[in-house]
């Protein structure tokens, strides 16, 4: 991609309150601010952390799969009214399933059984709720492709620029720099277009086009509810991941303490056998 737009030209300004992006971002901010905090704070944990960092990665592939299914379904529908709408926004190299496959290959030993379906319950009913809700309202996917896509191109930036410091994460491989090494295991924050930016601007700018006045009101503001609940469902896997890791933790040293006490108190009586052994011959 070579054009380049200026922002000023081509983009709703921040303040203009018809723009549906503008909207989305406006009512979420609060939503936006919650899980922001919150992976912030994870995400620096999971760069120390392969095995959380898939984690991560995971949830998020479950996520964007499920999505593009539900865009591919909708697309493949000679009759859907809202395909065309959807294929003048969506831009190919947006698409982030199979790029996040590249990265979950790398970091499961090239597994692919270990990662191809979600186990963990808030990830089964997001991606449920996703497939059910797109498919008799397929203009919900325009809450989808505002949220899950355009974060790439700001908290998404971010995470990528903290990653490249995160040697911790990629795994030492004969003949290969880190830096190729670290290209293997980020797909998924980068675009393989020559421009990103121009890439973002076309996304946000064919939104605006094909969402002011193809949408009524009642259906802006159902997009606007799906915004937020993604939010909320993000924060929710986020948690999820969480507890399920504490709970493997505890259950590890509660099997380490049981195991422990059990060779503890076998120890223990047999010196104590050994005691009352060695007292009773004396006495003889
Ligand atoms: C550590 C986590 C995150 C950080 C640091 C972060 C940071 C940011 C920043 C700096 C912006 C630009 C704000 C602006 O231009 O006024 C932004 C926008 C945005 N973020 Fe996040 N974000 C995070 C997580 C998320 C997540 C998890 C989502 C979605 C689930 C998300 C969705 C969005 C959206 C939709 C926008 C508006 C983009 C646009 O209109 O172009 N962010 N974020």
């Amino acid at each position: 991609m070579t054009t380049k737009f200026t922002q000023q030209e081509i983009l709703p300004l921040k303040t203009d309150v018809g723009a549906l992006g503008n909207r989305i971002n406006l009512e979420t901010r609060a939503n936006h601010n919650k899980v922001d905090k919150m992976m912030t704070l994870k995400f620096a944990l999971a760069i120390r952390d392969r095995k959380i960092y898939r984690q991560g990665i995971q949830m998020y592939y479950h996520i964007f799969k499920a999505i593009e299914f539900s865009l591919d379904r909708e697309f493949a529908r000679a009759d859907s009214k809202w395909a065309p709408l959807l294929k003048e926004i969506w831009k190919p190299a947006i698409a982030r399933k199979d790029r996040l496959f590249q990265d979950l290959l790398f970091y499961y030993g090239e597994d692919e059984s270990k990662f191809s379906n979600p186990i963990l319950q808030q990830q089964i009913d997001f991606v449920s709720h996703i497939k059910k809700i797109t498919d008799t309202k397929p203009y919900l996917l325009l809450a989808y492709m505002h949220v899950m896509y355009l974060a790439l191109f700001a908290g998404g930036r971010l995470f990528r620029s903290k990653l490249a410091h995160a040697t911790g994460l990629f795994p030492k491989v004969p003949g290969k720099t880190m830096e190729e090494v670290s290209l293997q295991g980020t797909n998924f924050f980068r675009f393989e277009v020559e421009d990103e930016d121009a890439l973002r601007i076309a996304y946000k700018r064919d939104y605006e086009l094909n969402t002011r006045n193809n949408l009524t009101e009642a259906q802006k503001l159902e997009i606007i509810e799906e915004a937020k609940y993604i939010f909320d469902k993000n924060a929710d896997c986020v948690k999820e991941i969480e507890s399920h890791n504490l709970k493997r933790l505890r259950s590890k040293v509660s099997y380490k303490v049981a195991v422990y006490g059990y060779y503890s108190i076998l120890i223990l009586s047999i010196l104590v056998l050994c005691y009352y052994a060695r007292r009773i011959i004396l006495n003889f």
